[in-house]
């Protein structure tokens, strides 16, 4: 018998703040493959984006990396990669994935090309010893696959690039109707293989703007949030939120 493809997922998104949903989508897409034996999944990153995205209400990169932080202390295997928050400038998605892919290369072609000084947070314990490829997917929820329609936001080249080169993995959310959305599209279509649909059974709408928009009025998010991520927010008085 063959081992199962090796893969990492990684999730973009400006995490403002992070939600539980955020890294359970990990979870769900993790159960999915274990579930297929179609790959074993050996690492997950959460890349949040660069403060010049330039979305309104965008608390800044160092507050979100921390909240990430403070939101994954429980996680043992999904990791903050901080990379895209140290560029000079927002990075488009594909070259984030590239970026990530080569370094993940670089580990298992010679262990030895970096020192433990050196090692990123976001790889996983104990891939310089891994054999053969670990491949790098983009995990999403179907909002992020729905937004490749919307005209001027991502080129085409680079959607070909994502999926035919790393991969997708889209996990449904309230309203959404992942395999139509790519059924409308000749492009998707054409590397429909590389797309994975992981199927959330419990779905959960909590979205970071619903959370900042609770924050913003006074109410509690109390079960939307992690305790800890919540206790930041009013420390530092995010999103609009007050200390009480
Ligand atoms: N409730 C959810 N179910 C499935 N996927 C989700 C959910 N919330 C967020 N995601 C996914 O998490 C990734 C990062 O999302 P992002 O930071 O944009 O969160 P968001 O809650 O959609 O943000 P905002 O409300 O600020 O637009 C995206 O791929 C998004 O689809
Ligand atoms: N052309 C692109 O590569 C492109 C376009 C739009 C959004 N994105 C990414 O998608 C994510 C979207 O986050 P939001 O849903 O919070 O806007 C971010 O990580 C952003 O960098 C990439």
């Amino acid at each position: 018998m063959t081992a199962p493809t090796k893969i990492m997922l990684i999730a973009c998104g400006s995490f403002n703040p992070c939600t539980p949903m955020h890294f359970r989508m990990f979870e769900i897409a993790r159960d999915h493959f274990n579930q297929m034996g179609t790959a074993e999944v050996v690492g997950g990153i959460v890349s949040p984006v660069h403060d010049s995205y330039g979305k309104k209400g965008l608390v800044s990169a160092s507050h979100r990396c921390t909240m990430i932080k403070i939101g994954l202390q429980s996680s043992d295997w999904v990791r903050l990669s901080d990379w895209e928050t140290q560029q000079e400038e927002w990075t488009r998605t594909r070259l984030t994935l590239q970026y990530h892919q080569n370094y993940i290369n670089s580990v298992l072609k010679d262990s030895n090309s970096i020192n433990d000084q050196q090692i990123p947070s976001w790889l996983p314990e104990g891939l310089n010893k891994m054999t053969g490829h670990v491949q790098l997917k983009l995990l999403c929820g179907a909002d992020l696959l729905e937004s490749f329609a919307t005209p001027g936001l991502w080129k085409d080249e680079d959607i070909e690039a994502i999926i035919g080169q790393h991969g997708l993995v889209v996990i449904s959310r309230a309203g959404s109707n992942p395999e139509q959305f790519i059924f409308n599209s000749d492009l998707l279509s054409r590397y429909r293989r590389n797309i994975t649909i992981v199927t959330n059974w419990v779905t959960n709408d909590v979205s970071s703007t619903l959370v900042r928009r609770l924050l913003g009025r006074g109410l509690s998010v109390k079960y939307l949030l992690d305790d800890y991520v919540t206790e930041y927010i009013k420390k530092h008085l995010l999103y609009g939120s007050s200390a009480t």
